[in-house]
């Protein structure tokens, strides 16, 4: 199942496969699956007979994830791209980067692996104190957009200005011609994961119910679908 991005493309984020046919009901086109917070998620992963295609992410613990920083996380996003349902993966940029300070940085295999399956590549960058500025913003999507089909930016709002801000960039590069995904964390943020699609964010991310959030401001999937539907 391929997953292009081309449109809005609304991830209910999920520890559990079997959420599935309540993701489709609630108006999901995809499924975030996070391995990371997932028991035996390749098992699930093979035992998987739903129908809607699988955004892959196994978020490491310095990006606010439950992963380890070892090649079995790297090793886990591998495997998962050669599964049909698999559509898509997500690599942290600072994965991808040189001179970090994490172990296992050759992330850069999970995306020829991607691209070896037809699988799409999301490139993603958490901020989870703050909203950089625009310069900033505009940098880490560009390295982003440099190893990846989506440029993914999720950043931290403490005000309407961050918000604005953010929403600034998103529909720079909107302009441009090119895929990103954003969203602001938190409350003052929270618009955002509505109002960011309508200025040409590419992905959402919610889970099917509240109480499963994968971070802090989400909307449910069911409330986040009207919402972009009603805004765009
Ligand atoms: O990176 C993202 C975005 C996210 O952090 C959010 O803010 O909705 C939720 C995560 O599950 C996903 O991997």
């Amino acid at each position: 199942m391929t997953l292009d991005f081309d449109e809005f493309t609304l991830c209910a984020s999920t520890a559990d496969l079997d959420v599935e046919p309540a993701a489709r009901d609630a108006g999901a086109d995809a499924i975030e699956f996070r391995f990371d917070l997932a028991v035996d998620p390749l098992a699930a992963l093979d035992a998987y007979d739903g129908d809607l295609p699988i955004l892959a992410t196994n978020r490491v613990d310095w990006e606010g994830g439950d992963a380890a920083d070892d090649a079995a996380r790297l090793d886990a996003l591998e495997t998962a791209v050669e599964h049909d349902a698999v559509g898509a993966v997500d690599v942290e940029l600072n994965a991808l980067l040189d001179g970090d300070t994490a172990a296992d940085h050759d992330a850069a295999r999970v995306v020829d692996a991607a691209r070896g399956n037809h699988a799409s590549v999301v490139v993603s960058y958490h901020d989870f104190d703050r909203t950089p500025f625009r310069q900033d913003m505009r940098g880490f999507l560009g390295n982003a957009l440099e190893h990846g089909d989506v440029g993914k930016l999720a950043v931290t709002a403490e005000d309407h200005t961050d918000a604005v801000d953010l929403l600034t960039v998103t529909h720079e590069y909107d302009l441009e011609g090119k895929s990103v995904a954003t969203m602001a964390m938190g409350e003052a943020g929270r618009h955002t994961r509505a109002v960011a699609p309508v200025y040409g964010s590419k992905i959402g991310y919610a889970p099917v119910d509240p109480a499963d959030a994968t971070a802090a401001g989400q909307y449910d999937v069911a409330t986040l679908r009207r919402l972009v539907d009603d805004l765009r």
